[in-house]
């Protein structure tokens, strides 16, 4: 397959610049510039004047190098990487800077000194370009008028990161921080008239030890289909196929499987419904029975092509009380008396008689205590101890659920002693755990966290027993304890769920949605997918319609951005999980349509997260897709992704578009769909870009997914590289 490549420059600004470019020492790598030409363009006003020239420049065979250059207060800074497609001898490290100067304030000389210190301080530590280091610099001055100034700090971090692209609007623009170009949406806006009928590959490199951005032109004749195929399931190819990238939900979806949705065809109709992850929660039912769950979905996965994944909830050391005897539930009235209890009932419990999972109850509560159950749901105060028994006055009526959860509470301050001190994980969730080891689920969730230790201890413990140690584990904020700690637990967790239920049983019910922000926030700044659970539609468990509030609680947390939303008790035994899951699709959609068509961006600060180098540039490439995806309003990004991290960083800048997450791996692509904006495809490809992007073009062109004519953005893992084309 042949490729044509053409060079060309796609816009012609108004303007006064100046062109550095620097060399490795080998000289085939530089163009050849006269000094005839050289003169021709200092001498030059308008830039469109000396194109010929660049263009020749450009249109060295070994450059193959492409300007993008608007407006006259645009300042592009960038690494062009000769080979950019893939082929690993990336000695051709020709990188161009394009600044501004005003001419007349001699900065010329001290950003040749900047070069040279860049040059000292980075290029000694790259093996290949020891070998080469760059020798050369020429510098052109366009700058005869009156150009923004940028100042000398954010050259020289445009020189330090060969990473930088912005558009200044000020004169007075100055930056003291390392990179705040690619933070300010409106230094970018001029970008957003960037020609949609051109082909530009951008990419980066620091694996190799070539961090940098290269921009270039390319025109290419894609082939056919190598023969490989791609995996999507079949309701996002349906959605693609019909309403185009726009429509495709970002907010993903988590159902609870219990008695109502464990058949094989109930749980198709949650896939078909957008189900991203099953939940099974160890709290209820038998490992079998769990186990039969897991293998549905399984055999969904693989017969009907989905990527649902599987996630398993602990139990954790939560005080609840026992099942009901088989009931689904049962009537406390008020002023009724009854009995909790650690007995172990061998044969038929006595009437209004609950048991009570831990052994220390009876000991820990006192008389005159109130005892909650789910939080309030129902209440009682506690009147007389028996032994083991503990007999309680019903002062709130309400419905008790099978294994409630229950806290109790003195001087209107919740009882911390013992019960405090109970283990996070308890030996059955050890149990639960290997089950959910040895069943190869993809996420595991913790009950009750109380700090980053325990998280580590068991992404220790799994990594030493699962086949592929990739089990993600999600930390459930749900305590008081966890609140203290938040930001150390998510930092030790592959993720986070905001447990509202048990957290409303802890903290007073107004703090929940303040808490559920700040843990979302969190979580979207470590850069961790968070899950919004419990009572988003209650009602919908006996009712076929939500209220209105819960569809404005939903409304809420898919405003705040939560990578998920969870169906509890609604999908696990509601009357109604397909209508629940309905609902939560629908306002889903129409919430981030309405985000979109505001043109809200966000204000919130992403801090850098990466701890090495290499990391920094992933995180640099794919801030900076992100904007250029909502600036050039570009159909889709596309990630080429081995494990998953750049995925998670494209999701976590929230882009308008959608973002498409090849992957390799089956067990990645079905993590991945826990995370916003991601529809994760299974791929095979190569180290190679330019075929993996042309090869995935064919694919999802004859599956009619994407058009001639889709602008897209694609970045990899692989080499760290940012490409920006249409769909030919
Ligand atoms: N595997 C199961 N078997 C029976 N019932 C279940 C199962 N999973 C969930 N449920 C029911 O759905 C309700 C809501 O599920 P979930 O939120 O996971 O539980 P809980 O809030 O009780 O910890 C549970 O209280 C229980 O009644
Ligand atoms: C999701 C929650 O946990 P569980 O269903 O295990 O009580 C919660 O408490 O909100």
């Amino acid at each position: 397959m042949d490729k044509i490549r053409q060079t060309h420059i796609i816009d012609a600004p108004k303007s006064y610049m100046v062109i550095e470019e620097i060399f490795p020492s080998n000289e085939e790598y530089l163009p050849k510039v006269d000094k005839d030409e050289m003169d021709l363009i200092k001498n030059n006003k308008e830039l469109e004047s000396s194109y010929p020239i660049i263009m020749k420049w450009l249109h060295n065979p070994r450059t193959r190098n492409f300007i993008i250059i608007r407006e006259n207060n645009f300042t592009l800074t960038f690494s062009c990487w000769r080979q950019i497609m893939g082929l690993n001898h990336l000695i051709s490290t020709y990188f161009l800077t394009i600044g501004f100067d005003d001419g007349k304030n001699g900065k010329d000389e001290e950003i040749q000194k900047l070069v040279a210190e860049k040059r000292r301080r980075h290029y000694p530590c790259h093996p290949r370009c020891l070998r080469h280091p760059p020798a050369a610099c020429v510098y052109f001055n366009f700058a005869q008028q009156q150009p923004p100034t940028p100042n000398l700090e954010s050259t020289s971090m445009a020189h330090s990161l060969n990473f930088f692209l912005s558009t200044s609007t000020s004169p007075e623009f100055t930056h003291s921080c390392s990179k705040p170009m690619l933070q300010n949406p409106h230094r970018f806006v001029s970008l957003t008239k960037f020609s949609r009928k051109s082909v530009v590959l951008v990419s980066a490199s620091a694996d190799n030890g070539l961090g940098g951005l290269g921009l270039s032109a390319v025109t290419a004749d894609y082939g056919s289909d190598n023969g490989s195929t791609i995996e999507v399931d079949a309701v996002t190819e349906a959605e693609l196929k019909e309403n185009g990238f726009r429509s495709t939900r970002r907010t993903k979806l988590v159902c609870t499987i219990g008695p109502a949705t464990c058949g094989f065809e109930q749980l198709e109709a949650l896939a078909v419904g957008g189900m991203n992850v099953a939940r099974i929660n160890m709290c209820h039912g038998t490992r079998d029975w769990h186990k039969a769950v897991i293998q549905k979905v399984r055999r969904l996965n693989e017969e009907k092509g989905y990527a649902v994944a599987i996630m398993m909830d602990t139990e954790g050391s939560e005080i609840h009380m026992g099942d009901l005897g088989g009931a689904s539930s049962a009537k406390a009235e008020d002023g009724e008396v009854w009995t909790f209890s650690v007995r172990a009932y061998e044969a038929l419990r006595p009437e209004r008689c609950i048991t009570v999972n831990y052994d220390g109850f009876a000991e820990d509560v006192r008389v005159g205590d109130e005892l909650l159950v789910d939080g309030g749901m129902v209440r009682f105060e506690v009147i007389e101890k028996i032994g083991p028994d503990v007999k309680c006055l019903c002062t709130d009526p309400g419905l008790l659920l099978p294994r409630a959860n229950l806290t109790f509470w003195r001087d209107g301050s919740l009882v911390r002693e013992r019960n405090a001190m109970l283990p996070t994980i308890s030996s059955k969730d050890w149990l639960d755990i290997d089950f959910g080891i040895a069943q190869g689920v993809d996420f595991i969730a913790v009950s009750f966290v109380k700090s980053a230790e325990v998280i580590n201890h068991l992404k220790s413990y799994i990594k030493a027993r699962s086949r592929d140690g990739v089990i993600a584990v999600i930390s459930k904020i749900e305590s008081i304890d966890s609140l203290k700690n938040l930001e150390e637990i998510i930092q030790a967790s592959d993720g986070a769920m905001v447990a509202r239920g048990d957290l409303g049983a802890q903290i007073p019910l107004e703090q929940v949605p303040l808490a559920q922000q700040k843990i979302v926030e969190v979580c979207r700044q470590l850069n961790k997918p968070v899950i919004v659970a419990s009572q988003l539609l209650e009602s919908m468990i006996e009712y076929p319609t939500p209220t209105r509030a819960e569809v404005a609680d939903v409304s809420e947390a898919v405003r705040q951005r939560a990578d998920a939303l969870m169906l509890s008790g609604e999908s696990a035994m509601g009357q109604f999980p397909d209508k629940a899951l309905t609902v939560l699709r629908s306002v889903s959609l129409r919430i981030e349509k309405w985000w979109r068509e505001e043109k809200r961006h966000e204000v919130m600060d992403l801090p850098d997260i990466a701890s090495s180098f290499s990391d920094s540039i992933s995180e640099e490439i794919c801030n900076s897709a992100a904007k250029m995806a909502n600036n050039l309003e570009v159909d889709a990004l596309f990630v080429y992704t081995k494990n998953g991290h750049m995925a998670s960083l494209l999701s976590r800048s929230r882009p308008d578009c959608p973002i498409f997450a090849f992957t390799t791996d089956t067990l990645v692509r079905r993590r991945l769909n826990l995370q916003w904006g991601l529809i994760p495809f299974r791929l095979d490809f190569s180290d190679d870009m330019e075929t993996n992007v042309n090869k995935t073009f064919s694919l999802l062109k004859a599956r009619g997914m994407i058009k001639s004519g889709d602008l897209v953005i694609a970045v990899s893992d692989m080499l760290q590289s940012i490409q920006v084309m249409n769909v030919p």
